[in-house]
């Protein structure tokens, strides 16, 4: 007989298990600083965060009135992966009660996966070194598909890879990319609200919004309870 796929809760990563921001907007406002260029404000670059470096590249030239062409993010684009590699996680830590959730979702019998538009190589090293890649089997970013959120195929790729179902998945992401990506692949979504968006994310329709991980089991019960009616 056919089994159902187990459930499977697909993660964004930048904002939603992690809080990397630390580690993004000193690297980007070091790259500006070598462009002769003034410091974005933390809080401002936070909300830059969340459509892959290239756009933060972008978004933290255009703060200062800087035209730039696709030449200019190439060549700086090139720059900053190389210095975000190198201190992929001096300050950046999971958010908090992740991992207490991580393991009531798994006793919901859960499997977890990570589809993140940060490079997939990076994605990797930073779960490596924050002791958490092993909790995600597959870890899906920006260059691990032809496209990348918020095309649905992206979260489509991740669930496939993961030998899962779109009808038995739930996406978990913290801005409009993830919530777009995930209502254009039929997929339920929990929005968590502490992470970086430049728009409250009750405001963009999520299924669910959480402030706190401790809430995160009840909400995925219910979306995936729902799911299966
Ligand atoms: O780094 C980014 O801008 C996006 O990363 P995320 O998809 O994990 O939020
Ligand atoms: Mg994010």
């Amino acid at each position: 007989m056919h089994q159902p796929a187990p459930p499977l809760v697909v993660f964004d990563l930048d904002g939603t298990l992690v809080d990397t921001a630390p580690d993004l907007i000193d690297t980007l406002n070091g790259l500006l600083s070598r462009e002769g260029m003034a410091a974005v404000p933390f809080d401002e670059a936070r909300r830059f965060i969340g459509g892959g470096a290239r756009l933060l590249i972008q978004r933290g030239l255009t703060a200062h009135g800087r035209a730039c062409g696709p030449d200019d993010i190439d060549r700086l684009y090139a720059v900053y992966v190389d210095d975000y590699a190198a201190r992929i996680a001096e300050l950046s830590r999971p958010f908090p009660g992740l991992e207490d959730a991580l393991d009531v979702l798994a006793g919901q019998g859960c499997r977890f996966a990570v589809c993140t538009n940060k490079l997939e190589r990076l994605s990797v090293k930073l779960l490596e070194a924050l002791g958490l890649a092993e909790r995600f089997p597959v870890i899906c970013g920006q260059d691990t598909f032809p496209v990348m959120k918020p095309d649905p195929r992206a979260l489509l790729g991740t669930i496939a890879a993961a030998a899962g179902s779109p009808g038995c998945a739930v996406m978990v992401g913290d801005s409009g990319t993830d919530i777009a990506t995930a209502k254009a692949a039929g997929v339920p979504v929990v929005a968590v609200d502490f992470g970086y968006t430049d728009v409250p994310v009750a405001s963009l329709g999520p299924d669910r919004v959480i402030s706190r991980y401790a809430d995160l089991p009840a909400a995925v019960a219910e979306l995936l309870a729902l799911q299966s009616r």
